[in-house]
């Protein structure tokens, strides 16, 4: 496949085939996706992959958040098991976690740098017949979420990327006419 094809053809996927995604090809797909540019080489980066069984814990966290969120205590068991259902369906998690410095530019540079890693990894699982969508739901802020990761204090959640064997792609939306977009300065 063409790279334009690749980049055009990328959707984002939110409903995946009951098929396990082998771990090995995701441990080799980050590791390409780690020659993404960061300033610096700050490589700010580290990842957790959740499948089989354990993706229970993450859903199981994501219950306990959103029921802690409801205010109603009526609607608190049924707003936690939506939020169990949305997450116990998905494949694999794969959290890309950022160490935060304390230098806002060099935050700023380390969340652009974790982007484009992010970027990478979505364009080579593309490739190779492998769907994702980065997911910056509000769990991934809570203590919940985070416990459930042991991701530690002055690190950040940047995605929570669903992954898996795409059940349905959607339609693109169209983007903006580059005319609209660029401006040439001769
Ligand atoms: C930083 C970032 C966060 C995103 N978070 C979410 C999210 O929480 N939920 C969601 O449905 N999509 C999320 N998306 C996916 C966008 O909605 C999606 O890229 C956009 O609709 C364009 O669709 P496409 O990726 O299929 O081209 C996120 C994308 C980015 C870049």
């Amino acid at each position: 496949m063409k790279l334009e094809d690749i980049i055009k053809g990328r959707r984002s996927i939110k409903r995946f085939k009951d098929i396990p995604v082998p771990i090995d090809t995701i441990q080799g797909l980050l590791e390409t996706s780690t020659w993404a540019p960061n300033h610096k080489m700050t490589q700010p980066w580290r990842f957790v992959v959740v499948h089989g069984d354990s993706r229970l814990k993450l859903a199981e966290a994501t219950r306990a958040f959103m029921a802690g969120k409801e205010k109603d205590p009526e609607k608190k068991k049924e707003a936690g098991q939506r939020g169990f259902n949305k997450l116990s369906g998905v494949p694999m998690f794969v959290a890309v976690i950022m160490e935060e410095n304390p230098n806002p530019m060099v935050r700023e540079e380390d969340y652009a740098a974790t982007s484009a890693l992010i970027q990478n990894f979505s364009l080579l699982a593309w490739e190779q017949g492998i769907g994702m969508i980065w997911e910056t739901y509000g769990m991934i802020h809570s203590t919940e979420f985070r416990d459930a990761l042991a991701v530690k204090p002055g690190e950040k959640i940047v995605g929570s990327l669903h992954v898996g064997y795409p059940d349905m792609v959607p339609t693109p939306r169209p983007r903006k006419e580059i005319d609209q977009l660029l401006t040439v300065m001769d």
